[in-house]
C-alpha cells in the first residue's frame, strides 16, 4: 500500500483528493493536515466521507508526513516550496497542486506570484505533472509541479497541433477563451465568489495578464520542440460550481490546409485513458466530465475555412487538479495509471 499524506485537506482540491484516495485500492491515507481544524475528525467536516475516512485533521507539525511515501500539497502557492526539501530528504515523494514547481524560471515565478522563490535549487529536478505530455519523466520523478486547471485544458487542446515537426497553424497567435466554475477560486471566503456576486453573472478577468499565461506558454513551447508560441488567454468566471470549458482558436497555415485534423487528434491521443477525442462536430459539455478525470475534446473547422476551433472540457478539481495528481502518483509508483480514477461522470 502507498502511504499518502495531504497538506491542506480542508480546501476544495484537498477534499477532492480525499474522495479519490479513500476509494483507491492501493492507498492508505496516513496524514491529513489543517491548521484551523486541528483534531477534528475528517468525517465531521465532510459527512460525505463518513465510513470512508476515519482520520482526524492535524496541524502540519503534528501530522506524520515524513512517514508517508508521498505527500500532496493542496495549499496556496508558497507552502510546498518551504517543506519539499525536508520531505524529499526523508525519502518522501512530493506532488504540489500549487504553482511552486511549475515555472522553470524563478524570475517568472516571482513576477507572477509576487513572492520570492525559496527553493530554486529544486526547480530543475521538478517535473511538470501533465502525463499525456510528460509520462516518462513523471515515472522517474520525486517532485511534481502539477499544472494549473486552465493550463491543462489549453495544453492538451493545442498539443496535437504543436507536437508536429513543422508548424501546421500560426503558432504566433493562438487564442484561448476559457470559462471556469467558481470552485476554481478555492474554498476560502472571497467577495467575488459569494452567491449574490457570482450567480446570474458572467465576466472576464485577468485579460491584462493571468499567472497561467507564462505556465501555458512554457508548456506549449516545450510541446512544439522549442519553437516560440504566442498565446492570448482570456479567463472568465461563469455561474457554475465545477468545470472548465475552453474554446481554443488557431489559424491553419496555407501549406497545412489539407490536413485531416480529426485524425491528427485521434492518433495523437490514441490509448490515452483520460482524453476523449469526440466525433467531429461534437459540442462537449462540462457536465459530461463532472467529478471525473476525463478531458473531452472536439475539433471544428467552421465552413471548412482556415480557422480551427477546438472545444475542451474538464473538471477543474479532477483532471485540473486532484485527479491529475492521483494519475501522476500512479505513474510514479508504477501501478495502473487508472487506479482509483475510473469514475463515470454524474448527470444531471
Ligand atoms: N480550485 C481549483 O480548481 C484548483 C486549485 N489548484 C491549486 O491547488 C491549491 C489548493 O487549492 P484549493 O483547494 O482551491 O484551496 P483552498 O483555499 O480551498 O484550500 C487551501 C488549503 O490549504 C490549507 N492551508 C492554507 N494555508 C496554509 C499554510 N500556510 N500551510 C499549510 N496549509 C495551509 C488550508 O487549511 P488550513 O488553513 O486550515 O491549514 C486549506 O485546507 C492552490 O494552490 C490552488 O491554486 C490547482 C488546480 C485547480
Ligand atoms: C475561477 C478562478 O478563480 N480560477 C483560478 C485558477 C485556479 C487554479 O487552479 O489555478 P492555480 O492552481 O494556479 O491556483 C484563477 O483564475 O486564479
Amino acid at each position: 500500500m502507498i502511504k499518502v499524506g495531504i497538506v491542506g485537506g480542508t480546501g476544495y482540491t484537498g477534499v477532492e483528493l480525499l474522495r479519490l484516495l479513500a476509494a483507491h485500492p492501493q492507498v492508505q491515507l496516513t496524514a491529513i493536515t489543517s491548521r484551523k481544524e486541528d483534531g477534528m475528525p475528517v468525517a465531521d467536516m465532510f459527512p460525505s466521507l463518513r465510513g470512508h475516512v476515519d482520520l482526524a485533521f492535524a496541524t502540519p507539525e503534528k501530522a506524520k508526513l515524513a512517514e508517508c511515501d508521498v505527500v500532496f500539497f493542496a495549499t496556496p502557492h508558497g507552502v510546498a516550496m518551504a517543506q519539499a526539501r525536508e520531505l524529499l530528504a526523508a525519502g518522501v515523494k512530493v506532488i504540489d497542486l500549487a504553482a511552486d514547481f511549475r515555472l522553470k524560471d524563478p524570475a517568472e515565478f516571482e513576477k507572477w506570484y509576487a513572492m520570492p522563490h525559496s527553493c530554486t535549487d529544486l526547480l530543475e529536478e521538478a517535473v511538470y505533472g501533465l502525463p499525456e505530455v510528460n509520462r516518462e519523466a513523471i515515472r522517474k520523478a520525486r517532485l511534481i509541479g502539477l499544472p494549473g486547471c486552465y493550463p491543462t485544458s489549453m495544453q492538451l487542446g493545442f498539443a496535437p497541433l504543436l507536437a508536429q515537426g513543422k508548424p501546421l497553424v500560426n503558432e504566433a497567435s493562438l487564442i484561448a477563451d476559457c470559462k471556469s466554475g467558481v470552485s476554481g477560486a478555492g474554498r476560502k471566503a472571497e467577495v467575488h465568489t459569494l452567491l449574490a456576486e457570482a450567480a446570474d453573472n458572467f465576466k472576464a478577468y485577468g485579460v491584462k495578464g493571468h499567472r497561467h499565461l507564462p505556465e501555458t506558454t512554457q508548456g506549449l513551447q516545450a510541446i512544439a520542440g522549442g519553437r516560440k508560441v504566442g498565446l492570448t488567454f482570456v479567463p472568465h468566471l461563469v455561474p457554475m460550481i465545477r468545470g472548465i470549458h475552453s474554446t481554443l482558436y488557431a489559424t491553419i497555415l496555407p501549406e497545412a490546409r489539407d490536413t485531416d485534423f480529426q485524425s491528427l487528434y485521434e492518433n495523437h491521443f490514441k490509448g490515452e485513458k483520460f482524453v476523449d477525442v469526440m466525433p467531429a462536430g461534437s459540442h462537449p459539455e462540462t457536465r459530461s466530465v463532472r467529478a471525473s478525470n476525463k478531458l473531452r475534446i472536439a475539433i471544428h473547422r467552421p465552413g471548412g475555412g482556415d480557422l480551427l476551433v477546438i472545444l475542451v472540457v474538464e473538471d477543474n478539481l479532477v483532471k485540473g487538479a486532484a485527479g491529475q495528481g492521483v494519475q501522476c502518483m500512479n505513474i510514479m509508483f508504477g501501478i495502473d495509471e487508472t487506479a482509483g480514477l475510473m469514475h463515470i461522470p454524474v448527470l444531471p
